[in-house]
């Protein structure tokens, strides 16, 4: 299997990197833009320890592992980065980004920002994308009527929030933040963003 921190990252079209606070709206956009492009994005299906969600599926949207499988999996040097984040582990395996790779398709990472770092510290060489909320009001509004979270894990994922937000501006992090306030503009200014890889992989389709 291929080592991400050791060796350059296969030709073919760049990654992507989709990250931001818990509710500001990173599947909701790349749900659309993996439906208007068929064909072109993959999605990264990463491991979590966390209970899956009504209408979510095991190997589509997570694979859900218990915390001994993944701890074994991280132990056994099967993923790229690994996080704790509001009380649950989440890792992106080697396999995940491989499986989309070798389909030449833009493989597109959902992560938070410790798994930002670490795949910095990677060869994967992805476009960075913050996705961020108009602010705290309205992300806590987004996440509170989305009915997924408890009061505490709710809590946990506000705080994340706000350190997210703050360490987001940090120069040269991102290659683009975007502010998801009126969806059609924040969809507009991230398929501007990626339409060059787009571009790519719909002229090779062509071939
Ligand atoms: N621009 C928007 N205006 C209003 N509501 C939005 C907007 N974007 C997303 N939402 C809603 O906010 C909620 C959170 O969005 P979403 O689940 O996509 O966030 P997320 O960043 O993927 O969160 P998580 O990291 O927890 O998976 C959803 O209910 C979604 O429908
Ligand atoms: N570092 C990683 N973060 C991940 C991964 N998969 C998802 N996430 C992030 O976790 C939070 C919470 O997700 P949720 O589905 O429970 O709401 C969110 O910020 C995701 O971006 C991963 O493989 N690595």
């Amino acid at each position: 299997m291929r080592d991400y921190t050791k060796q350059k990252a296969m030709a073919g079209p760049r990654p992507v990197v989709l990250s931001g606070p818990s509710g500001a709206g990173k599947s909701t956009l790349l749900k659309r833009l993996m439906k208007e492009y068929e064909g072109v994005f993959g999605f990264s299906v990463s491991h979590t320890t966390r209970d899956p969600r009504p209408g979510e599926e095991n190997g589509k949207d997570y694979h859900y592992v218990s915390r001994e499988v993944m701890q074994e999996g991280i132990a056994n040097g099967e993923f790229i980065e690994n996080a704790e984040f509001s009380g649950n582990m989440y890792g992106t395996s080697k396999a995940s980004v491989e499986d989309v790779q070798a389909k030449n398709l833009i493989c597109i990472l959902d992560i938070d920002m410790q798994g930002v770092k670490n795949i910095k510290k990677t060869d994967l060489n992805p476009i960075y994308v913050s996705i961020q909320p108009p602010s705290m009001d309205i992300l806590e509004k987004r996440l509170r009527d989305r009915q997924t979270e408890s009061d505490e894990s709710l809590q946990k994922r506000l705080d994340a929030a706000r350190t997210d937000m703050e360490l987001s501006k940090e120069p040269g992090l991102f290659d683009v933040v975007i502010i998801n306030d009126d969806l059609e503009e924040a969809y507009g200014k991230l398929k501007d963003v990626l339409i060059d890889e787009i571009t790519k992989v719909q002229e090779a389709n062509k071939s």
